[in-house]
């Protein structure tokens, strides 16, 4: 079943797209990565999605509501948390989300359990008393996406919660959105964490101007890397000429080397990898390691928008 059908979004500022005929299907209950560099239109399809924006043309369908037609049904389902927390002085994190759960008019007797609920799954329960403007950013951002549970959504869309966090504030967001996968919601979520998404995501998107120019399982965004695949090559001794024969093969593009081994951009066939291997120890070197090195997702995303991000 799709929980999320977006059909050719157009968002136009001047005589800039932010989007331009930008289309993605999610399944329900999957975790959806939407990746970018900056300015590359993620909060605009957020903010659309979120009912925060209208495009001006397409459609965005969220658990069968359309966003410009049926605002307020998919408002109930989703549950947004932008790329900024505001400031609130002088209020418990527990008083925090006790204001959320009464904007949604859920009933006071169950507040106290459900905020207890939402902060064991943000893991925030030993923070349940402290000061919200006190706690570290890793924890704002956990508050924050706890605050976004409050209404038990089915639909979460996320910018960028792992953004600015220390390695250990990442990890321990990226549990929580583990949790929120088992608890069956389905999730869009956006980062320059590009690493961290494949761990997390069932698919990717990667949108570039606007554009989709990649989207998938992120095997197959991973596979759609330019052509070439790459080869660890590892010899006993003797390696600037490993380089330099291996430079002369006609299906090698690019070689360097690096801690004793040599990476082999190669656009030739297993066969041809086979003959590669075969040469090389036909020369007389010992090759203590010869390999398919599998592409990551940055290079899918480098090789695609020649941008970091
Ligand atoms: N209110 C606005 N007025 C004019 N242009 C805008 C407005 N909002 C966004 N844009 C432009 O639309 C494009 C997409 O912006 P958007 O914020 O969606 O990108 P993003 O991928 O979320 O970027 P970032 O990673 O920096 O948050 C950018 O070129 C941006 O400058």
């Amino acid at each position: 079943m799709k929980a999320v059908t977006i059909q050719a979004l157009t968002k136009i500022y001047g005589h800039n797209y932010a989007l331009h005929d930008f289309s993605l299907e999610i399944e329900s209950g999957k975790v959806y990565g939407l990746i970018g560099p900056n300015g590359a239109g993620k909060t605009t399809v957020m903010s659309i999605m979120a009912t925060l924006l209208a495009p001006d043309r397409g459609t965005a369908v969220v658990g069968g509501y359309d966003v410009m037609k049926q605002p307020s049904q998919v408002r109930r389902l989703i549950g947004y948390m932008p790329d900024f927390f505001g400031v609130y002085d002088g209020l418990k994190t527990t008083e925090y989300l006790e204001f959320y759960a009464a904007a949604y008019r859920l009933p006071a007797k169950q507040r106290p359990t459900l905020i207890r609920d939402l902060l064991e799954i943000v893991n925030l329960s030993d923070k349940a008393d402290a000061y919200v403007d006190l706690l570290s950013r890793g924890m704002k951002q956990r508050l924050a996406l706890a605050r976004c549970l409050v209404h038990d959504p089915v639909v979460l869309i996320l910018d960028e919660p792992a953004s600015g966090l220390d390695p250990r504030a990442r990890a321990e967001m990226k549990e929580v959105i583990r949790q929120l996968k088992r608890m069956n919601k389905t999730i869009l979520i956006s980062s320059h964490i590009l690493p961290e998404l494949a761990e997390m995501c069932d698919n990717i998107a990667i949108l570039e101007q606007g554009r989709l120019v990649a989207n998938g399982t992120v095997e197959e965004v991973t596979a759609a890397r330019q052509g070439a695949r790459i080869l660890k090559v590892e010899v006993s001794d003797r390696l600037p000429q490993l380089v330099d024969f291996l430079t002369d093969r006609p299906e090698v593009t690019h070689v360097d080397s690096d801690a004793g081994w040599a990476r082999v951009s190669f656009t030739g066939d297993k066969t041809a990898q086979g003959r590669l291997l075969r040469g090389i120890m036909d020369q007389g070197w010992v090759v203590l390691e010869f390999a398919e090195v599998r592409g990551n997702l940055e290079d899918a995303f480098m090789a695609m928008t020649g941008e970091v991000g």
